[in-house]
């Protein structure tokens, strides 16, 4: 399962974002997409997921244009993780993620045994079935976005696009989602994901792709991509990487002037 973009410009009516963006997605594989605040990158996942028309170029899903999928073939292979919002419904957690599964039932069916240990896997996937029987509205953001996740886990699509994961979640739940994504992609699922934090593609991204003013300013793998000078020429301030003692691991911390 591959998903490709060329020459995409993306935006809205009336409104260019952004424009030539070439980008392939292949299983198996974490992207992360970094970038400043409005630098368009929940407009370049809404395009990518035919949630906004392409304004020029193409988004091939296995080879083909998304617009010829219909929308249930592409819930079948494409989930997506928007944003933490507030729903007004009072749902509970595990209706929530049983909203993934609506591809896999014809219309009107009703979700049976399946479809529940589906539900239930994702939520305990995630550390979260204490939530299955509570109201949506009862929940605090962090819980929010999980719930969210798990209903794109509960989709069983092989392509997850998830819009800054960890943007509410708690310094432990971050590390578990990386690893989880990681384990993902180990199973041979695709995974591209926004984040604000550098060290978070450091951690669980193959490749990075570093949007700014809506175009690809580069992309490659993580750490030959991810440098000092990518981070001020994408943020505009001066960082440090360095190792973590006895690890591998790299991290970024930003260089303060001295006071
Ligand atoms: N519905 C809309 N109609 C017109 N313009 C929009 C709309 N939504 C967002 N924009 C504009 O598109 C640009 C890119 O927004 P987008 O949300 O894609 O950025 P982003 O990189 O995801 O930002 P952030 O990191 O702050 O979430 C912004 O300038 C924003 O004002």
């Amino acid at each position: 399962m591959t998903l490709t973009l060329k020459s995409l410009s993306f935006g809205y009516r009336g409104r260019e974002i952004g424009h030539g963006v070439e980008l392939s997605l292949a299983s198996g594989e974490v992207l992360a997409l970094l970038g400043p605040n409005g630098a368009g990158k929940t407009t370049l996942f809404k395009t990518m997921l035919g949630l906004l028309p392409v304004q020029a170029g193409e988004v091939l899903l296995d080879g083909k244009p998304l617009s010829v999928w219909s929308r249930r073939e592409r819930a079948l292979r494409i989930a997506y993780v928007p944003q933490a919002h507030a729903t007004p419904f009072p749902f509970t957690v595990r209706d929530v993620v049983l909203m993934g599964r609506a591809a896999h039932l014809s219309a009107f069916a009703v979700p049976g045994a399946h479809e529940r240990a589906v539900a239930d896997a994702a939520l305990a996937s995630l550390g979260i079935e204490r939530l299955a029987d509570i109201p949506s509205t009862e929940i605090s953001g962090g819980e929010r976005q999980l719930a969210l996740i798990a209903r794109a886990l509960a989709q069983e699509a092989r392509i997850v696009v998830m819009d800054e994961p960890t943007a509410n979640l708690d310094y432990g739940n971050q590390m578990r989602l990386l690893a989880h994504i990681r384990r993902l992609a180990a199973q041979g699922l695709a995974v591209v994901l926004s984040t604000h934090n550098p060290d978070h593609a450091l951690q669980a991204a193959d490749r990075v792709a570093l949007l700014k003013d809506g175009r690809l300013e580069d992309l490659g793998p993580t750490r030959e991509t991810l440098t000092l000078e990518a981070l001020k020429t994408l943020y505009g301030i001066d960082v440090v990487i360095g190792s973590v003692p006895g690890t591998a691991a790299l991290v970024c911390a930003p260089r303060l002037a001295p006071p």
